[in-house]
């Protein structure tokens, strides 16, 4: 399942995001690649260790946690703190499939890469190419999204991003461990949820929805890992 969620951020928070983030210091991308991915990944990114990053990366986590259609989408057991690119000048990251499984820094944790995200932190227009093609079950998805929008996918589906040929294309990409381990397991309950949410809108005493919805708590107590 891949799902696109508009308006994560405001405007307002877009623009102090990317005025932090334009003072930091950036590094080539390459240092977080692993053996394979370094061949085909041209960008920058800013070190895991940025204060800047680290609290832009907050401040996400915060809006992320916050946001009901994020949470019904990946539900989330632990995310690892948001990351930051950034490519321009032909910059690319070809065809690879994320790392399974990454530290979580300063803890003896460690986090199943289940769900992928990116939140695009520059609009569309501002630059040529950089789409994040996503290969999944159907076909090949092409996504370029305003600034403040963001893409959800299952951690296991291969990507790449376009090469960037003018303007510069900045973003924040993190992974979620979700309670629910299996993408065909979520979407079931994604499709659930959005059904009694849109029947619930049309008819909150709708007799049915408690049922419906003691289906959806039901099914993730059984499938939910903590
Ligand atoms: O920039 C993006 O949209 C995705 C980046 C990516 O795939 C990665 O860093 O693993
Ligand atoms: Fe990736």
């Amino acid at each position: 399942m891949l799902i696109t969620i508009k308006h994560v951020l405001t405007p307002e928070q877009v623009q102090d995001c990317r005025q932090a983030l334009f003072s930091a210091e950036w590094e080539d991308g390459k240092k977080t690649a692993g053996y394979l991915a370094q061949h085909v990944k041209a960008n920058l990114q800013l070190p895991l260790t940025s204060p800047v990053g680290l609290q832009v990366g907050q401040f996400l986590l915060h809006i992320l946690q916050n946001n009901p259609t994020y949470i019904a989408a990946a539900l989330p057991a632990k995310i690892l703190p948001p990351r930051f690119n950034c490519y321009q000048g032909g910059g690319t990251y070809g065809n690879h499939i994320d790392n399974a499984i990454f530290p979580i820094a300063g803890t003896e944790a460690r986090l199943r890469t289940d769900v992928s995200s990116t939140l695009f932190l520059s609009d569309a227009d501002e630059y040529e190419g950089g789409e994040l093609v996503i290969e999944n079950t159907y076909g090949t998805q092409s996504i370029k999204l305003n600034a403040g929008d963001m893409v959800v996918y299952p951690g296991t589906s291969l990507h790449r991003v376009n090469p960037v040929t003018a303007g510069t294309r900045l973003a924040s990409f993190f992974w979620a461990q979700s309670m629910v381990r299996q993408a065909h397991r979520r979407r079931m309950l994604w499709d659930l949820d959005q059904s009694i949410q849109a029947i619930a809108a049309t008819n909150s005493q709708h007799p049915q929805l408690a049922v419906l919805s003691g289906v959806y708590h039901n099914l993730l107590r059984e499938w939910a890992e903590l």
